[in-house]
């Protein structure tokens, strides 16, 4: 139950800085989601709060207290890792007790608290269980209750449901939203590669790449305005589509000529673009439109994936290789090899320029 500063964090390993600049500000009872490619830092910072990396620059405060020098066990932190790390010997019960034995609470303290967190988990009927009579999720629920039990100021998660089924990891993820609800002034800071988990979770997602923060914002914030064309291609599956062009008209609506022949109109207002200026539009799969006259692309299906709810049809690639992909809802396999002409509503078509979005020029 705590707020966090980073001011200016950073990471060395020797010369090699892998992070710099880390600033933010979490505030008490936010669920902040670190997401972004491989290596590119996000367990490194949550072990940096946990206190089990050096931070090598800036500063780390938990509650207006700087905590840079303060080791792990004293900085009110419970971390829960993809491998569950159980006792195997120890009972559900005892695998919970474990902390509180050596912080040598009392046995009512103990009992209150692991019931307690074994009502929240679901967990009371199997708290005499070893973890090999368990599944994977059940043992995950223990790792959490043995964070639960603990009351920590912060809870940190390193990519809790990566060790799951894709069934278990929906019924886990479900439960993880649950948890947060019960406990609405837990700070909890979560690092995943998923998506789903990112986008459903979060109260606000940070997305870290090239050593630093690329953007941070609600995941709905993300999804509709991505500051750069990193953000914009990371966030959303598949990715967003950009095509390149040159800005015909600005004013209250911009138009863009786009290098393959189409013209796209888009309603950011662009005081921002000079007339000529090359930008990227940016539409996304779900928000192409298939249209009689004047289309913003035009292309072949090369390949169609039918995933039931929604079909996604593969363009051929355009010169330059870019893969333009379209998502229609319902089955379209009979779009194979056609030629489909495509527009875009102007608000749903986003404009970069130099990587970054006209919208915050
Ligand atoms: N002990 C170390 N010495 C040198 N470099 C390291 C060390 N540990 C991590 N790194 C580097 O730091 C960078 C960040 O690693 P980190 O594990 O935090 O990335 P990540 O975003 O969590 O990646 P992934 O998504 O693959 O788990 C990587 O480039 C990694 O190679």
């Amino acid at each position: 139950m705590a707020d966090l500063q980073l001011r200016d964090v950073e990471k060395s390993y020797g010369e090699v800085k892998v992070l710099a600049n880390i600033n933010l500000d979490i505030k008490r009872g936010e669920l902040i989601v670190f997401v972004g490619p491989s290596g590119c830092g996000k367990s490194t910072l949550l072990r940096m709060i946990a206190g089990l990396e050096r931070i090598t620059g800036g500063v780390l405060e938990i509650d207006g207290q700087v905590v840079n020098d303060v080791p792990p066990a004293q900085r009110g932190i419970a971390m829960v890792f993809q491998s569950y790390a159980l006792y195997p010997h120890m009972t559900v019960r005892e695998n919970m007790e474990f902390a509180l034995k050596i912080a040598k609470k009392t046995k009512a303290e103990i009992a209150a608290a692991v019931d307690k967190a074994a009502g929240i988990l679901q967990l009371t009927p199997y708290l005499d269980r070893l973890p090999k009579a368990l599944s994977g999720g059940q043992r995950q629920r223990v790792a959490i209750g043995r964070s639960i039990v603990r009351d920590p100021k912060v809870y940190l998660f390193d990519e809790p449901l990566s060790n799951l089924d894709a069934a278990l990891r929906v019924a886990t993820r479900l439960e993880i939203a649950q948890l947060k609800e019960q406990m609405p002034d837990s700070t909890m800071i979560y690092v995943t590669h998923d998506q789903v988990e990112a986008m459903t979770l979060a109260t606000r997602i940070v997305v870290l790449a090239g050593g630093g923060i690329s953007q941070v914002g609600t995941p709905l914030d993300l999804y509709e305005r991505p500051q750069n064309e990193f953000v914009a291609q990371f966030i959303g599956s598949p990715a967003m589509n950009l095509l390149g062009g040159a800005v015909t008209q600005t004013g209250v609506q911009t138009a863009i000529k786009l290098d393959g022949g189409g013209v796209a109109l888009s309603a950011v207002p662009t005081l921002a673009a000079d007339l000529g200026m090359r930008v990227n539009i940016g539409v996304r799969p779900e928000d192409w439109v298939a249209t009689n006259t004047a289309p913003i692309y035009t292309g072949e299906v090369e390949i169609t994936e039918a995933l039931g709810e929604l079909t996604l049809l593969y363009f051929k690639r355009l010169g330059d290789g870019a893969q333009v992909v379209g998502k229609l809802p319902g089955i379209h396999t009979n779009l194979r090899r056609t030629t489909v002409n495509m527009t875009a509503d102007p608000k749903k078509v986003h404009l970069f320029h130099g990587g970054l979005s006209l919208l915050y020029r």
